[in-house]
Order: C-alpha cells, then structure tokens, then sequence
C-alpha cells in the first residue's frame, strides 16, 4: 500500500461505527479521528422539520468535515500516518442527495465538488450494513433525545442509499478496499471472536 492507511468506517445512522472504529483504535493502537454530534444547533431542528433545516445542517456537516479532513491530512495522512475515522467524508453526499431538493441540492453538490475532489480520501473502508430493525434498536439504544423522532422510512431510504452509494463508489475507485461487514448478523460488541475476524481482515490490508 503506497501510503499510511486511512481507514474509513461507514454504515446508515446507528450500524456501530463509532464503536468499531474506537474498538479498532484500541486494538491496533491507531489514532481515532471521531465526528462531533451532541455540538451540532441544527440536528434537533432538522429531524423536527427536514425541508426547512436540510439546508443548513448539510452545510455544517460539510464544514466541519472539511476543516476536520484538512487537519487530519497535515497530522497523520501526509506524514504516512496511519488514522481511523468514524466516517467517510462522501456520507456528505449520501445525505444531502436524499434530504435537499431542487436548487439547493444543484448549489450543494458544486460546493462538495469543490471542498472535497482534492481531499485524501480513505483507502479502506468498513462498510457496516445492518436492517432496519437493527438499526432501530440500536438508535434508540443510544438514547439521543433528538432521534427519536427519525422517520423509520428516513431510515430505511438511507440503507438503500448507503448500497447504492458504495456500489458506485466502488466502480469509480476501484483501488479503495471496501470490506462488507453484516451488522444485523456479526456482533463485534458480544462476541470477541467476531472482532478478531474484522481484526484480522484490517491487518491483512494494512500489512
Ligand atoms: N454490534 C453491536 N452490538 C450491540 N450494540 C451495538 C453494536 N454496535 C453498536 N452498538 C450500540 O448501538 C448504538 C449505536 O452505535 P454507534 O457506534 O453510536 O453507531 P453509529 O456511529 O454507526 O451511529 C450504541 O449504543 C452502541 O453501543
Ligand atoms: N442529514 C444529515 N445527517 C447526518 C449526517 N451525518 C450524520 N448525520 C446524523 C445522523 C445521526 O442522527 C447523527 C449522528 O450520525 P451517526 O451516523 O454517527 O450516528 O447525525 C449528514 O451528513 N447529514
């Protein structure tokens, strides 16, 4: 691999990101690089009214991954690195395709272009999968107040986008790695055996 491996892993809204990658971060001692939720003033608003805050929100989120992606390049990815994060910056994309319409989402998709075509992008990605039902529980395991009011067809439209997503990106950077992983089926929360195997994957890449 000709640089120091960045580390992506993604997956709808509550597959265990968070978790695997922090669980990883531990395991191979590599610096975890974490999104910022319980900060964000247009989550609440968002989930409350999608048209009137999908705007704004969207923004921010590009924003912040932006000016976190750029740190992340000077600290760990130009110096050969290794980094893992808790998500992909295309998810920018995967969202906004799904919650802005019209002009917004035209004006949205030249400022990502623009932002992020020259970024580092990860070069392997763990691609949690799990239903809704999974999902579900785990959201409202979590316990955030502002969640509860995810639409479970929001939801499972995310799914679906995240498949179509990865697929394409597959096609279009067919050098990244993208590792499948089922997350209503392997538990690496409860079952220690289940994380080694994901363990062992990552290394065989990284290696
Ligand atoms: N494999 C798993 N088994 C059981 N609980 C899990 C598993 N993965 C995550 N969780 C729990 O589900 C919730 C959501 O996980 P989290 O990592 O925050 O998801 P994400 O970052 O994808 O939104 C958390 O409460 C976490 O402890
Ligand atoms: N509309 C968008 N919502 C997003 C985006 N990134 C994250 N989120 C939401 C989904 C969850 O409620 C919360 C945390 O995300 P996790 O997947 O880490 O649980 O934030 C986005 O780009 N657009």
């Amino acid at each position: 691999m000709k640089r120091g491996p960045f580390i992506a892993v993604e997956g709808p809204i509550g597959a265990g990101k968070t978790t695997l990658a922090s669980m990883l971060s531990t395991e191979l001692n590599i610096p975890i690089l974490k999104e910022i939720v319980e900060e964000n003033p247009f989550l609440d608003k968002f989930y409350q009214n999608i048209d009137e805050w999908s705007f704004q929100l969207e923004m921010f989120f590009l924003c912040n991954r932006y000016k976190q992606l750029e740190d992340t390049d000077l600290q760990y990815i130009a110096q050969d690195k290794p980094v893992i994060s808790d998500y992909h910056i295309y998810k920018n994309l995967i969202f906004a395709e799904r919650t802005l319409k019209g002009i917004k989402r035209e004006k949205y998709r030249q400022i990502y272009h623009i932002l992020t075509d020259d970024l580092p992008k990860p070069n392997i990605i763990l691609y949690i999968r799990a239903n809704l039902d999974t999902l579900l529980y785990r959201i409202s395991k979590r316990g955030r107040d502002f969640e509860e009011q995810i639409d479970p067809a929001y939801l499972q439209q995310l799914i679906e986008d995240y498949d179509t997503a990865m697929a394409s990106l597959a096609e279009r950077e067919p050098a990244t790695i993208i590792v499948p992983i089922n997350g209503s089926e392997v538990d690496f929360v409860e079952h220690p055996e289940q994380f080694a195997r994901i363990v062992a994957q990552v290394k065989e890449f990284i290696q």
